[in-house]
């Protein structure tokens, strides 16, 4: 009689939202096994079952397994799921491209925009690895790592230009606490991903200087006009910006104490230097990394992004705080849209 495998999913690597993923992957019936970089992390998940760097406290499943060797972490694996920062993405990958299985699907769930080619994650993946991009999905929605450990329900979009790819990774991470719906909107999700935490940057300054409910909501809503405006430019549907992976991650980001993006942006607006967010922060921040390459596919695309543009000027030193409240409410009259 036929035996129906299990689907196989390969996480690459253990920090916070890669650990949330291949525990929802497994949860949903998946056999997932995580590469870890650092030996005492695939140690602990494999002896204790708890990833000890990033969620000492939460259990994980008994199908969840870990390693420290890209090669046995590839082996006839079904999906390859992508969770580093996203500018150490070409280096890292090119290392595992090798190992990588000629059938795999490739899912993204990384936020950022490549700083010296302004290439989504997606692309970077097809360019390094030469998987072709119906082979490439990316996985985006308003998700937050902890929460979802501590397995309250949350959403996201699974897109993929293959729709019937869409789907399979849909089944292998659909759970009671985790509703993955379907695109073939890659752009759009992707972008929806990158551009709301230079917004979450933006709201976070503005919690951050005292400023109230009304400005952070007016950063929101026309943050996610400028986003739209520029994902439409590269080929995105609307409705995908008004969907999780734009408005969705948008408001969950721009609210949660728990967004590194928010939080590194309230640093800032409290008066801390650069240097002193990061140290505050802690863990990836891909905004800060990202501002800059979104405003250079504004540029590209000419798009107006005053939101990413006074952003980009705090980060790089050339504005100050007042002089970026004055650049956004000094600009000249204009319609809604
Ligand atoms: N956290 C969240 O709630 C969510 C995050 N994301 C996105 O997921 C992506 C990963 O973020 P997140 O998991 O939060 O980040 P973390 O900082 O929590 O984890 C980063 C992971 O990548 C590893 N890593 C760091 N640098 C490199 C490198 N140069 N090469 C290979 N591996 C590296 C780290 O290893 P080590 O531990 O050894 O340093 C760690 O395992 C980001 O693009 C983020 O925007 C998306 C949705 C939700
Ligand atoms: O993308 C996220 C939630 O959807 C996580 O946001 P931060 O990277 O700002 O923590």
């Amino acid at each position: 009689m036929l035996q129906h495998r299990s689907a196989r999913a390969a996480v690459f690597s253990a920090g916070s939202w890669g650990t949330a993923v291949a525990k929802i992957m497994a949860d949903a019936g998946t056999d997932v096994i995580v590469h870890a970089r650092r030996a005492e992390i695939a140690d602990a998940i494999n002896t204790t079952r708890r990833n000890v760097g990033y969620f000492p406290d939460v259990d994980l499943p008994e199908t969840l397994t870990a390693t420290t060797d890209p090669a046995a972490a590839l082996e006839n694996e079904d999906f390859l799921v992508l969770s580093i920062p996203a500018q150490s993405l070409r280096e890292s990958l090119a290392a595992w491209a090798p190992h990588i299985g000629r059938d795999t699907i490739i899912v993204s769930l990384m936020k950022g925009i490549e700083r010296e080619t302004g290439l989504r994650a997606s692309e970077v993946i097809t360019e390094v690895t030469g998987i072709p991009a119906h082979r490439v999905a990316v996985l985006s929605g308003p998700n937050l790592a902890r929460e979802i450990m501590a397995g309250q329900p949350a959403a996201a979009t699974v897109a993929c230009s293959d729709e019937a790819a869409a789907i399979r990774i849909q089944r292998a991470c659909h759970t009671s606490y985790f509703r993955p719906y379907t695109s073939t909107d890659v752009t759009g999700c992707e972008l929806g991903g990158a551009v709301k935490n230079v917004i979450a940057l933006a709201v976070g300054i503005a919690a951050g200087m005292g400023l109230g409910h009304n400005a952070q909501a007016m950063l929101v809503t026309r943050g996610l006009a400028e986003t739209t405006r520029l994902a439409v430019a590269m080929g995105a549907r609307p409705g995908t910006l008004a969907g999780l992976a734009g408005l969705g991650d948008l408001v969950a980001t721009c609210s949660s104490p728990l967004s590194r993006n928010r939080t590194f942006g309230t640093h800032l607006g409290m008066g801390l230097s650069i240097e002193e967010a990061t140290r505050a922060t802690r863990q990836t921040t891909e905004g800060v990394k990202s501002a800059q390459a979104t405003r250079g596919l504004a540029h590209a695309y000419g798009i107006d992004m005053p939101i990413t543009d006074v952003v980009t000027d705090l980060l790089n030193g050339k504005i100050t705080l007042a002089q970026a409240t004055a650049a956004l409410m000094q600009r000249p009259p204009k319609p809604e849209r």
